[in-house]
């Protein structure tokens, strides 16, 4: 089962930039940004990936600023941003959508940034032409209201531009900062400009705002975990999907075994969902791995797995010849893989 997974030709909805670059991917990329990896960098690169029965998802964020590091200069953000497509294309997934949070230091500016991560994703394109590359701009909830404006502003900007990568937002942070009915004004603004919406939501237990985040409505929602049998029927009723996140969710603490996880009860409800690796870096996994533990947890069959990654052709911010492209590379994989 497991090389029928890593031969098919995946396609991935949920991965932050920072967070889905494999221990060895920063130990390269360490080599590149510092010249060496000494015994404190590599001590740094194994607690990354540690996590242990009791992590909470407080933690998740705190790891984050080690990579945030390694990406405060262009050169190590343009390295960044190679190697991720490149381990998704390892990976053989075939389309990936990457979201990132557009920052700002002494270095470079978050329009730089954008600019960086933009150009990166077109020479990746050529040095892995089978992978299919979008960039969605993400908004820190726990940042100020005026970064996640300035943020869509860029986004909106670099669609003219560079449209073809560039397709929407993504609202993520951590979900006990920050308030979501903060960041609708520049998310509604964004919609209605043409930008595709993915928001986290649902991630913690915080029924008030879920209620908001359903009504103000959304293209997908990432995990999705605290919503209620009648969310996820409204989920179902407005064909939004649940970006399924197993590794994550349970090595965060968010879902207490993999046993328990909701995938069980969307599938039951026959609700439209995906399965995303969220960070398949700081989580150590790939896309691959997450369909073989919805195998082995769930037992999904082959042609359950080709049915899910349809489903996120179809969810996909692609456009309609690219998501052709998409189905017909899964034709061919059938072909050979009766
Ligand atoms: C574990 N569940 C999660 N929940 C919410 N937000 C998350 C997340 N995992 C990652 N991020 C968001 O993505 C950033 C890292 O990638 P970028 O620097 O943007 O490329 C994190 O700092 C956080 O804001
Ligand atoms: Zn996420």
């Amino acid at each position: 089962m497991l090389d029928f997974l890593k031969e098919l030709p995946k396609v991935e909805l949920h991965a932050h930039l920072n967070g889905s670059l494999s221990i060895s991917t920063l130990r390269d990329l360490g080599e590149k940004v510092y010249g060496e990896n000494t015994e404190e960098f590599l001590e740094l690169c194994a607690r990354f990936i540690k996590f242990d029965r009791n992590s909470k998802l407080e933690e998740c964020f705190e790891k984050f600023a080690f990579v945030h590091e390694l990406t405060s200069t262009e050169k190590g953000l343009r390295y960044a941003t190679e190697f991720a497509i490149r381990d998704f294309a390892q990976d053989n997934v075939q389309y990936v959508e990457l979201r990132t949070t557009p920052k700002a230091n002494s270095h470079y500016t978050r329009r730089e940034y954008l600019h960086y991560v933009v150009e990166s994703i077109r020479s990746a394109q050529t040095k892995y032409p089978k992978i299919m590359v979008k960039l969605l701009a993400s908004i820190n909830r726990a940042e100020p209201v005026a970064v996640a404006e300035e943020t869509v502003s860029l986004a909106l900007e670099f669609a003219k531009t560079d449209g073809d990568i560039v397709v929407g937002i993504d609202l993520s942070g951590n979900p006990a900062r920050g308030k979501f009915s903060d960041f609708i004004p520049a998310l509604r603004s964004a919609r209605e400009q043409g930008l595709k919406l993915a928001i986290h939501c649902a991630e913690i237990e915080n029924p008030s705002e879920i209620k908001e985040m359903l009504a103000f409505g959304m293209s997908r929602c990432g995990h999705g975990t605290y919503l209620s049998k009648d969310d996820l029927t409204h989920m179902k009723r407005h064909n939004i999907p649940v970006e399924c996140c197993l590794t994550s969710n349970v090595k965060s603490g968010t879902v207490s075994s993999y046993e328990e996880h909701h995938l069980k009860q969307l599938m039951e409800a026959e609700a439209p969902k995906v399965l995303c690796t969220d960070d398949s870096g700081v989580f150590d996994t790939t896309l691959s791995m997450e369909f073989h533990l919805a195998t082995q947890t769930f037992g999904l069959n082959r042609s359950q797995c080709i049915e899910l990654t349809k489903e996120a052709v179809h969810h996909s911010f692609a456009s309609s010849e690219e998501k052709q492209k998409m189905l017909i590379k899964l034709e061919e994989f059938l072909k050979r893989n009766p």
